[in-house]
């Protein structure tokens, strides 16, 4: 696909997809299930035993006061946490369960399956919109056509909710989108290899508010083809965008644990712990 493609700047034009020609073959949205996940920086202890179950097409919210090890657990969820030298764990994270931790599964697979959105957007800036959103076929050895490439361009592009806005310049480079944009070009990115599960690190906390809400609505649209896990710091932001929520706390220097999960309307309407009732509702933290 070129950018003089289209002609009517203002007409949305819907992508022609053609299943298999993308050469990526996803198996849709999977459970993520945590066991009695532990983590350490050196002998540092962050995460004492947390278990969560985040199901497939469901919008699951990580919610809890700075330095609780939220981060920390999203990134053992896609074998991210083994970058950091001193880090280690222990425990499980089962993807429909498969333990993506098996010595035989590459760490490769696990990041293709289980795809990541950073807290600041990320594009590669010099790169074009077009091959930004092929950037991780090329990082995973996933061969396409040349039609199959701009299909999948514009069926990911489309899905983030960025096809209208950037379907006439997408030979323009990624650094010249907004930072609303970027973000939505990072999620378009992370869906082009057919990931079973997105992890999102407060993925609106460098937006404004318009852009938060778009990028909301990209949540909602998503959830029906892979499940998402979601860092936010904005109660209201979780209370929108999740079905279920965890409440994270690591109090007087222990590490963090879950102290209450479930429904998020249940969460936030009749909390059964008094630390997740005064959280939600804006005492502490
Ligand atoms: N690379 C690292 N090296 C050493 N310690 C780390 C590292 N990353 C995080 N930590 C520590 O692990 C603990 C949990 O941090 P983490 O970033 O997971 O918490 P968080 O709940 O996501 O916080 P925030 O909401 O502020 O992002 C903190 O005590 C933090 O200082």
């Amino acid at each position: 696909m070129s950018s003089d493609t289209s002609t009517e700047a203002d007409t949305v034009v819907q992508p022609r997809v053609v299943p298999g020609r993308a050469a990526v073959a996803g198996q849709g949205p999977a459970t993520l299930r945590a066991e009695a996940v532990s983590a350490w920086f050196g002998d540092h202890k962050v995460l004492d035993r947390v278990s969560l179950t985040m199901p497939a097409r469901r919008v699951t919210a990580l919610i809890g006061p700075s330095g609780c090890g939220k981060s920390t657990f999203l990134r053992i969820l896609n074998r991210m946490h083994e970058l950091v030298g001193s880090a280690s764990l222990a425990g499980r994270v089962l993807l429909d369960e498969q333990d993506i931790y098996d010595r035989g599964r590459r760490i490769t697979r696990a990041r293709r399956e289980i795809g990541m959105v950073f807290q600041k957007p990320n594009p590669f800036p010099a790169m074009s919109i077009y091959d930004n959103v092929l950037a991780g076929l090329k990082l995973n050895a996933i061969k396409a056509t040349r039609d199959g490439k701009d299909d999948l361009v514009a069926e990911c592009l489309t899905k983030a909710g960025l096809w209208s806005e950037v379907k006439d310049r997408l030979r323009q480079p990624g650094g010249a989108l907004s930072g609303g944009q970027q973000q939505r070009l990072c999620i378009a990115r992370s869906l082009a290899v057919r990931p079973r599960v997105l992890l999102m690190d407060e993925p609106c906390s460098a937006l404004d508010p318009t852009s938060t809400r778009r990028i909301e609505e990209t949540i909602a649209e998503l959830k029906s083809e892979v499940t998402i896990v979601i860092v936010t710091h904005n109660m209201q932001q979780a209370a929108r965008v999740s079905d279920t929520c965890a409440f994270f706390l690591a109090s007087h220097g222990t590490p963090g644990v879950i102290v209450e999960h479930g429904d998020t309307d249940a969460m936030f309407d009749s909390p059964q712990d008094e630390r997740t009732s005064d959280y939600v509702n804006g005492r502490f933290g």
